[in-house]
């Protein structure tokens, strides 16, 4: 049996007065998993964080903390944490304030957030220690436990984003909410910073929902991607669902590094492939590869040298423009030269040349 999920939202829709922000969507988030919100500027991925957060209601639909339905408690009832990209620090107060913030105004009285009359309210001593405890377990996890007195005007990005962080762990929240936490870091820093929110979720153990517009982070971080298009879920599933197996022409052309090769029925797809004559071709630059004995040839055109790879770009007899990645060691022949070409027939995808919904291509890459 299916563990429940931590959250579900069920047929969502939020309008704003005649714009149809998001329209009927359904997902769950399962526990403990790393999950990532991904689409395009505009697509409605914040307010589906705001809609599950508690900080936004749906227009209709459901939703559901841990199968109870909570659309009508608020932010503060959900017991789930949210991290902005702008981190959302308070500039007058240290580190160690800024995480403690949740617990002192949870736990402390008006009175007792006074710093000197504070002490003299009973019971006021044990709950400060007992957040002070906290403060110093999420600081230790993140590593900033030599930063704690110092005010968020002299940290870092990183360092900024990682209290933001704090600030959400010392609540022992259900679900962690991210929204696009990382978009202010330079990016040798985001990677980085990937890597250290990947091992601080394995550490909680809780579910995280991660938003970007960026393939690279959601496909490297996330055990579910979901790929919001103009308010709607185009799919959901593994990053290796997504990359093998892409629904629709617009989802195939969202993930994966290097845009993908489409070829049209009238650029001749039935040509390259049997069953493609009324479909259009999908087929990734990374399984177009240059092979002495391939089966087409195509004129190179230019070529980018990427260090590790290098991206050729080519056109056919035909005029069908294609991308092709070669490893690094591949020595390209000049502009204007053809060059032999071949294909994985498993690694290609079919789409309907109207709907673009996935209509055909291989179950498994093998290349
Ligand atoms: N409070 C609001 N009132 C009116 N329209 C809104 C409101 N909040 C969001 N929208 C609209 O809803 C749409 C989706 O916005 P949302 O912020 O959810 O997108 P997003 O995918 O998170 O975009 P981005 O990546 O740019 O943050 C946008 O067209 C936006 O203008």
């Amino acid at each position: 049996m299916n563990a429940i999920p931590t959250l579900e939202l069920g047929d969502v829709t939020r309008r704003f007065g005649e714009q149809t922000v998001l329209d009927s969507i359904s997902l769950a988030i399962p526990p403990g998993s790393f999950t990532s919100l991904l689409g395009a500027s505009g697509c409605g991925k914040s307010t589906t964080l705001r809609i599950m957060a508690g900080l936004d209601r749906p227009t209709a639909g459901a939703v559901r903390l841990e199968g109870r339905e909570v659309s009508a408690l608020t932010a503060h009832e959900r017991n789930i944490a949210m991290v902005f990209q702008s981190y959302a620090l308070y500039p007058h107060l240290t580190v160690a304030q800024n995480i403690a913030l949740p617990l002192t105004m949870k736990s402390l009285s008006a009175l007792g957030r006074l710093p000197l009359l504070g002490t003299l309210i009973p019971g006021t001593a044990a709950a400060r220690k007992e957040i002070q405890a906290k403060v110093s377990a999420a600081a230790e996890m993140l590593g900033l436990s030599h930063l704690l007195d110092r005010k968020p005007g002299t940290l870092s990005g990183g360092q900024k984003q990682r209290v933001a962080l704090g600030r959400a762990l010392v609540r022992d929240p259900v679900l962690f909410l991210l929204d696009e936490p990382l978009s202010n870091l330079d990016a040798r820093l985001r990677v980085q910073m990937r890597a250290e929110l990947v091992a601080l979720h394995r550490r909680t153990g809780k579910p995280f929902v991660y938003v970007t517009h960026d393939q690279a982070e959601a496909m490297a971080m996330s055990d579910q991607v979901i790929v919001m298009i103009e308010g709607r879920i185009a799919q959901a599933g593994t990053p290796r669902e997504l990359y093998e197996r892409p629904a629709s022409l617009a989802v195939a052309e969202f993930v994966g590094a290097h845009a993908i090769n489409l070829i049209t029925p009238q650029q001749g797809a039935g040509e390259m492939h049997s069953s493609a004559a009324r479909a259009i071709l999908g087929v990734r630059p990374e399984h177009v590869v240059p092979a002495p004995h391939g089966s087409f040839t195509a004129k190179l055109r230019s070529v980018e040298y990427l260090g590790s790879e290098i991206v050729l770009s080519l056109r056919t007899d035909q005029g069908v423009e294609l991308k092709s990645i070669a490893p690094g060691t591949f020595e390209p022949p000049l502009p204007g030269d053809n060059v032999r070409l071949s294909f994985d027939p498993t690694c290609t995808h079919l789409f309907h040349p109207e709907t673009g919904a996935r209509i055909g291509g291989a179950s498994e890459c093998r290349s």
